[in-house]
């Protein structure tokens, strides 16, 4: 397994500069078909929850906030597996050039149904040092600009739109997760993907991080 390195340089440069990156065709269509044929089982299954807003003890359900319900990944299947590795690499590349001291890495898999949105938000809070780096990769093959659904990523003061990115196979967003505003846009057909955090280690002898 290996990263394209001019995509790898063109995203730390673009993570550097304006804190987001859009970066098509990051994970291979196959792999990406697999994982989501992964989502489509859990969603039978009724493994897929809610997702709430806000972490730990703290976490509560806010159905006009986020709409989404989810799975956390384990690492268990050949699939996530291999999407895992693959986010190792690109952990391995974002340390040696920007020391950002990532650590660890968590994602979840989740399911936006037809009216799914999730409203402007940042995914971590100044301070807290915990989520750096957000990631999520698109698992739906031939989504149409007319489905909605777009992450609309906006200017670090939260006001102006600066990209509105549309959720295709293989696509991986990648951003700063203290600094970049961020929106799901409505979606009006099912919307399957891999929304994952790389944290710092923040965790002291008296507070110890939760995971997710
Ligand atoms: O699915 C997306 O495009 C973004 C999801 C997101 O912002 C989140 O889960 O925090
Ligand atoms: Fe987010």
């Amino acid at each position: 397994m290996s990263l394209d390195p001019i995509a790898i340089e063109h995203l730390l440069d673009n993570l550097v500069e304006k804190g987001w990156y859009e970066w098509p065709e990051a994970i291979s269509a196959s792999l990406c078909l697999a994982l989501l044929n992964e989502v489509i089982n859990a969603d039978e299954k009724g493994q897929l929850k809610k997702a709430g807003i806000g972490r730990g003890d703290e976490q509560q359900l806010n159905t006009e906030v986020r709409r989404d319900q989810i799975r956390w990944l384990t690492g268990e299947t050949e699939a996530q597996a291999q999407f895992l590795a693959t986010m190792a690499l690109l952990q391995q590349e974002i340390n040696r050039a920007l020391f950002m001291g990532l650590f660890e890495y968590e994602a979840h898999y989740a399911l936006y149904q037809e009216g799914d949105f999730y409203k402007q938000h940042l995914d971590s809070f100044k301070g807290q040092a915990n989520r750096m780096v957000s990631t999520v990769l698109y698992l739906n093959p031939d989504w149409q600009k007319e489905n909605g659904g777009e992450l609309v990523i906006y200017a670090k003061d939260g006001t102006s739109v600066e990209a509105t990115i549309i959720p295709s196979i293989g696509k991986l967003a990648v951003f700063l997760s203290e600094e970049i505003p961020h929106e799901v846009l409505p979606t009006k057909l099912a919307r399957a993907s891999i929304a994952g955090w790389f944290r710092c280690n923040s965790s002291t002898a008296q507070i110890v991080n939760p995971a997710h």
